[in-house]
């Protein structure tokens, strides 16, 4: 596997945000990691990709903890933060430029070329990221996640702000990313989740409720829809 997570907690205060999970992601898949709102998935996901210490309990990327062995660890991640935080008065291309200078890509100008073009950002190539539109902001961020061509990609709500012309595009450059990648992706969309994840984590208040394959999911639960079973399992009581 190439995502290994085993007892891990945060805590802020009195509140475990993220309270006792393990689970583990494969290449060739991608993992939807669904939950309400304030259910621990962007605090999982920061500690994944290092931007955040752990309370305790572990977690790998690649075989490299993410704690004590964190570039190398990062080296094997492309991440989209939930707020996507880009340079605003930076053209898109100087951002790419940017970002293949931090990894040290070789052939800059030809990686760029290609991300653009996967991430469909063509017309809005020559633009200040300041001057897109949200939907393209979430190309540059997705584009910027991919450029180092890493093993794993972890994705928080990375189709937030897409008109539904530019959900199926983005889906499918996902889905197609998935084949070889390992790929966890938070998502609140349901119909997302069907259509491009492989397995589905449902947590709910920090503690993992639903593990599985999607197809053996809803079989477990007689539906061919996720909904229900994102209901049942995290409804307030
Ligand atoms: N820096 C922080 N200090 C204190 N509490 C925090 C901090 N960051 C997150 N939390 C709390 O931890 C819990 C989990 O938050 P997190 O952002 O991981 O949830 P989430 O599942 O990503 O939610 P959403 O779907 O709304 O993005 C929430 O109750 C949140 O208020």
């Amino acid at each position: 596997m190439s995502v290994k997570v085993s007892g891990l907690f945060k805590i802020y205060g009195v509140q475990k945000a993220v309270n006792g999970i393990s689970f583990e992601a494969f290449p060739g898949r991608v993992l939807g990691f669904l939950g309400p709102n304030g259910a621990g998935k962007s605090t999982t996901m920061k500690i994944l990709t290092g931007y955040l210490p752990q309370t305790s309990g572990n977690a790998s990327v690649c075989g490299f903890d993410v704690n004590t062995h964190t570039l190398d660890a990062k080296k094997h991640i492309g991440y989209l933060p939930e707020s996507n935080p880009l340079y605003p008065e930076m053209y898109v291309k100087e951002f790419l430029t940017f970002v293949c200078d931090i990894h040290q890509i070789k052939n800059i100008k030809k990686r760029i070329q290609e991300v653009i073009q996967l991430t469909g950002l063509g017309p809005e190539q020559h633009k200040k990221i300041g001057q897109l539109s949200k939907g393209y902001k979430q190309r540059v961020g997705l584009a910027q996640a991919i450029i180092h061509d890493p093993e794993v990609l972890i994705l928080d709500e990375p189709t937030s702000g897409l008109d539904p012309n530019q959900l199926i595009e983005i889906r499918k450059l996902i889905k197609d990313l998935g084949k070889t990648k390992t790929v966890i992706l938070s998502t609140h969309i349901m119909q997302e989740v069907e259509a491009i994840c492989d397995d589905v984590i449902i947590i709910n208040k920090g503690k993992i409720v639903a593990n599985d394959r999607l197809e053996t999911l809803l079989q477990k639960h007689h539906t061919q829809n996720i909904e229900p079973i994102f209901v049942a399992l995290t409804k307030e009581n």
